[in-house]
């Protein structure tokens, strides 16, 4: 069975159509890629796999069953900023979510519980080149050691998915390729599926195992929310870029003619 399905899911805000048609199958361990024109629904996907938007229409599983309608230690996010929080230091940012589930059942955990979920922390702090950091607070980090720290805060309560919405859009191009590495690294280590959008085509050529495209079928220039965003080309990668790329990146980001 796929992890991840999508069956004829619609969006829709009022009376604008954001995605409409999207049907899909995703298997456990594929890295989907997903690009597509500002504005055309990228995000509001990746918050129906979040759960924090419903599906207006269609349905969108999880294992064969509608997906929760709340976040879960299931699939974990990682945004372009803004990810941690200000006031923890980069461990105590990693231990939350596993203090917070602990919590649910114990109460507040101290004492041994409190040290194994430290020493977890610290282990994925170093498995994303953040040994060194554990006391420091977000903003004595880099903008690439933030997003590892966001990484590593996504990922130490386990989820099966992430989920991450341009996390390397923000990041210098050097710093951007030692974060293709990691994520690459990551994928595989923890058999992550992973979807990602990105407003970087090589990226998403070459991250991805499979590429998304989200672009509208159909358009009333009268009305231009009547037709949402579907999924126009579904590209089965082997991680190599082709010829493809240049083709897709002029309908995806057509130029616009200057008198
Ligand atoms: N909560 C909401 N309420 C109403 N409209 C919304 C909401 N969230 C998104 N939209 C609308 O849905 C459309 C798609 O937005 P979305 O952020 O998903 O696009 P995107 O492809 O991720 O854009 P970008 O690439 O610029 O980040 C936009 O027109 C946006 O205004």
């Amino acid at each position: 069975m796929s992890l991840v399905s999508l069956r004829r899911l619609e969006k829709h805000y009022g009376d604008q159509v954001v995605l409409e048609r999207l049907n899909a199958e995703v298997n456990e361990g594929e890295f989907v890629s997903i690009v597509g024109a500002s504005g055309c629904g990228k995000t509001t996907f990746l918050n129906m796999m979040l759960g924090i938007e419903p599906p207006s229409r269609g349905a969108l599983l999880l294992d064969g069953k509608p997906i929760p309608q709340e976040p879960g230690a299931d699939r974990g996010v990682v945004f372009q900023r803004y990810s941690v929080f200000p006031h923890l230091t980069s461990l105590e940012n990693v231990m939350l979510g596993t203090e917070f589930t602990q919590a649910r059942w114990l109460g507040r955990v101290w004492g041994s519980a409190r040290r194994d979920i430290a020493a977890q922390a610290l282990a994925m702090l170093q498995q994303v080149g953040l040994g060194q950091a554990a006391d420091k607070y977000p903003h004595q980090l880099s903008g690439g050691m933030q997003q590892r720290l966001a990484l590593a805060q996504a990922l130490t309560k386990k989820p099966r998915i992430l989920l991450l919405d341009e996390p390397f859009g923000a990041l210098d191009p050097g710093i951007r390729r030692d974060m293709h590495q990691l994520i690459t690294d990551l994928w595989r280590q923890h058999r992550l599926t992973i979807f990602m959008i990105t407003h970087d085509l090589k990226e998403g050529f070459s991250l991805g195992s499979r590429l998304w495209v989200f672009d509208k079928i159909r358009h009333d220039p009268q009305a231009p929310d009547r037709w949402g965003a579907s999924i126009t080309y579904d590209i089965p990668l082997d991680r190599k870029s082709t010829g493809l790329e240049r083709q897709l990146d002029d309908i995806v980001y057509p130029r616009q003619d200057v008198a």
